[in-house]
């Protein structure tokens, strides 16, 4: 059987003598989508930071693609951090920003060639924006520049696709377009995909897994599974409330609840 894609056990990461991560087993397969969920200080962007080794890390083992992080070959990971902001009013396209994505693989000074530009278009049509692709990338939405931005570390071909808090400021049915869309890649490229996420309730219907982190992982099973509340509660302390998102209830498409 092959090795995950990740490989976490036992691991401990410190900010000088704080431990702000212990006791951490993470696996993730290939083609398996895993949601980190938490309280904010939970620790979920610094388990990010581990996995794409810019973190150091006190104790355990981390293995990405069978490598310690550090050694990675950086062009296999696509990341999109928390916030990501374009220079406003600097004209560039989309298919322009897409086609960035590219340069880890051809270098910063040769000019993308006609498979470059093939490859930039087949992400935007992933993500479903390629009939925005000469749009100033500035003029779009939210959620529409998070999908470019998705294109773009597509269009890098990784093996692995980092996203950290990606729906953040989408509304409840773009961001299950937006989720649907990752499955969509999960599927066509059979890559995996490790995000970190707030909308719980949500997310739990399209990953294979789901990590609630604070401090240490409490629960790590199937999505559709619900996570027991004791565990909850220990993540997220006693008020916290899920709403069980029913996919097939019309109304919250039409937006009809408060
Ligand atoms: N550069 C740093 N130096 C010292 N402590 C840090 C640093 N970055 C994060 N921390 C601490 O590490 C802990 C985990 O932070 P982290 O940003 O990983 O949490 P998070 O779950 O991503 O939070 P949020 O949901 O608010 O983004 C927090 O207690 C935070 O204060």
């Amino acid at each position: 059987m092959s090795l995950p894609y990740i490989f976490i056990e036992d691991l401990e990461v410190k900010y000088g003598n704080k431990v702000v991560l212990e006791d951490i087993f993470l696996k993730v397969e290939k083609g398996e989508i895993v949601s980190i969920v938490g309280p904010n200080g939970g620790g979920k962007t610094t388990l990010l930071k581990v996995i794409l080794g810019l973190k150091d890390y006190s104790k355990g083992t981390i293995k990405v693609l069978g490598k310690n992080p550090k050694e990675v070959d950086k062009k296999e990971i696509g990341y999109l951090p928390q916030r990501e902001e374009t220079a406003k009013n600097f004209p560039i396209s989309v298919f322009e920003t897409v086609l960035m994505g590219r340069y880890p693989k051809i270098g910063l000074f040769r000019k993308p060639g006609e498979k470059d530009k093939e490859i930039a278009l087949e992400s935007l049509k992933l993500v479903k924006m390629d009939h925005l692709k000469d749009e100033n990338i500035n003029k779009l939405s939210g959620g529409q520049r998070q999908r470019v931005f998705i294109a773009r570390a597509l269009a890098m071909e990784p093996k692995i696709l980092i996203l950290d808090e990606p729906s953040t400021g989408l509304d409840i049915v773009a961001q299950e377009d937006f989720y649907k869309i990752l499955v969509e890649i999960r599927n066509k490229k059979e890559m995996s995909i490790i995000m970190v996420s707030h909308d719980i309730g949500v997310v739990s219907t399209f990953v294979d897994k789901i990590a609630c982190l604070n401090k240490t992982i409490h629960y790590h099973g199937k999505s559709g599974t619900p996570i027991p509340k004791d565990v909850l509660e220990k993540v997220f302390g006693s008020n916290i409330q899920i709403l069980v998102h029913d996919p097939h209830c019309k109304g919250c498409h039409r937006g009809e609840h408060d």
